[in-house]
């Protein structure tokens, strides 16, 4: 037995009778008896490998683990190797990439925008093409530190995270070829991975609910643009908040569903609404190695003008100031450098209007690299520059640090080491950077982020690792 006691929510296994492949036996077995498989994601650009791991069908470079080993003390986990997701989830990369097959787009302006932690927003992240610009927001203000740290930690440079109400990017008409709604929901889906949950569903949240997720995707609707792609998922069984969702979306905006490619074998549901036929695909504990999810894909077929972007409103560069800066970034020539208070950040030229755009109508909380202070033509590099990609790693020395000693350096103790250089150096495990240190000819001052130090407990750390 997993899960002793089991008590599901009144009505809710009888209101769930109707739902597409809905088995109500197998259902209940799978949440008593099935342990929540663990699965993890593996950054493409900082790779690494996982002992006796199987792939997760529907994502590239995802992985069911063999048994769950403690992130929290991995420093590659840290370094941003690997993401801990609920596999389920991870079907996004199967939409966006096949939404990529036939967009008539090659560069795509992606919103993601219920972001936080950052699980869809870092995988968004591996799918993004050299061009292609992530905007990636978080409504609630304390829960923008953990979003800018995940896709810091994951390192692309042409990221941006705002903190917005979805009703603000109205006044961006047509701006994204792609927004992703991963809608704050009932949450049935994570039963079996928070029973806690269950005490929080009830009827009326469902409504609630579905009245929520109408409001948050007609607010953000004129943003998309025409011919556009809405990703619509929820980790909640309700009917209310997902098919029902789709025939709203097709009614009230005359939206089109768009067919996902699935394989049988996967196990995955897929459903049609009940008056629009819009396509919907939902996972089932019972049938899937992973947790309940609902996922869909439609097109906006409105005629949509967009709203034009200001050109060159930045503040002039003397580009003799900029030069100090320009060996500590690969291809800097791509790059438009700027200053923010005293320090310097980089993203890429093309992606400068757009990100003009979205300084003049949302708050910016992240934008870009930053890539650190200037003293005279002395760098004082940011830990964003030692987590991202584009560092220039020939500029800095490294110092390779044994197991122990990283996880000394991330909690942010003393390092017993020898130290034969002095000045900053890139601290790594296996290759892959943790952040910065000062070394001095007779110590080493640890610059890693005090707010993101190990300090907690394992088990309570190790828990909030693994998001949706
Ligand atoms: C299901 S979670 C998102 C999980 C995230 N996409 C991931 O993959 O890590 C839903 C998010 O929506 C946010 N949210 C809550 N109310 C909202 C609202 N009215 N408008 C937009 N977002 C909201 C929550 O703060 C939460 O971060």
């Amino acid at each position: 037995m997993y899960m002793d006691n089991l008590h599901f929510p009144e009505n809710f296994l009888d209101d769930l009778a109707h739902a597409p492949g809905f088995d109500r036996e197998n259902f209940v077995k799978a949440h008593e008896l099935a342990p929540a498989p663990t699965s993890v994601r593996i950054n493409p650009n900082k790779k690494t490998a996982f002992i006796n791991a199987q792939p997760v069908p529907w994502c590239k470079g995802a992985y069911y683990l063999a048994e769950r080993p403690s992130f929290t003390f991995d420093p590659l986990f840290h370094a941003g190797s690997y993401y801990v997701q609920e596999a389920s989830s991870m079907f996004i990369d199967t939409i966006v990439r096949q939404i990529r097959e036939t967009a008539e787009e090659e560069a795509f302006k992606i919103l993601d925008l219920c972001a936080a932690p950052g699980g869809k927003s870092t995988l968004l992240a591996s799918t993004m093409q050299e061009d292609d610009l992530l905007v990636a927001n978080e409504i609630i203000k304390t829960r923008v530190p953990v979003l800018t740290d995940n896709l810091t930690r994951w390192g692309n440079t042409n990221t941006i995270v705002t903190n917005n109400d979805a009703k603000d990017f109205a006044r961006l008409p047509g701006f994204f070829d792609v927004i992703l709604v991963d809608a704050p929901c009932s949450g049935s889906g994570m039963f079996r991975k928070d029973p806690a949950a269950m005490d929080e569903w009830s009827e009326g949240n469902v409504k609630l609910c579905h009245q929520r997720q109408e409001r948050i995707l007609a607010d953000v609707y004129p943003a998309l643009k025409e011919n556009g792609y809405l990703i619509y998922s929820t980790c909640s069984y309700s009917a209310e908040e997902n098919e029902n969702i789709l025939d709203w979306l097709c009614e009230t905006f005359g939206m089109e569903s768009v067919r996902i490619n699935i394989d049988s074998d996967w196990g995955i549901v897929e459903t049609q609404s009940t008056k629009n036929k819009a396509w919907g695909y939902r996972f089932y504990p019972d049938k899937v190695k992973g947790e309940g999810l609902f996922a869909s894909c439609l097109i906006k077929r409105e005629e949509t003008p967009r709203a034009s972007t200001h050109k060159n409103k930045f503040q002039k560069l003397n580009f003799k100031e900029i030069d100090p800066l320009r060996p500590y970034v690969n291809e800097s020539e791509k790059y438009h450098f700027f200053k923010v208070a005293e320090d310097w950040l980089v993203i890429a030229d093309i992606h400068r209007d757009s990100m003009l755009a979205l300084q003049d109508k949302l708050y910016i909380k992240k934008s870009g690299v930053r890539i650190g202070k200037l003293a005279g033509r002395d760098l004082i590099p940011d830990h964003e520059l030692a987590l991202s990609l584009i560092i220039n790693k020939e500029e800095f020395q490294e110092t390779e640090l044994t197991e122990d000693q990283a996880i000394a350096y991330l909690r942010r103790d003393n390092i017993d080491i020898e130290i034969n250089q002095k000045g900053w150096s890139l601290m790594t495990f296996k290759g892959k950077a943790l952040g910065w240190a000062k070394l001095l000819p007779n110590r080493i001052n640890n610059y890693y982020p005090k707010e993101l130090r190990i300090m907690s407990t394992l088990e309570a750390r190790d828990k909030k690792q693994e998001t949706r």
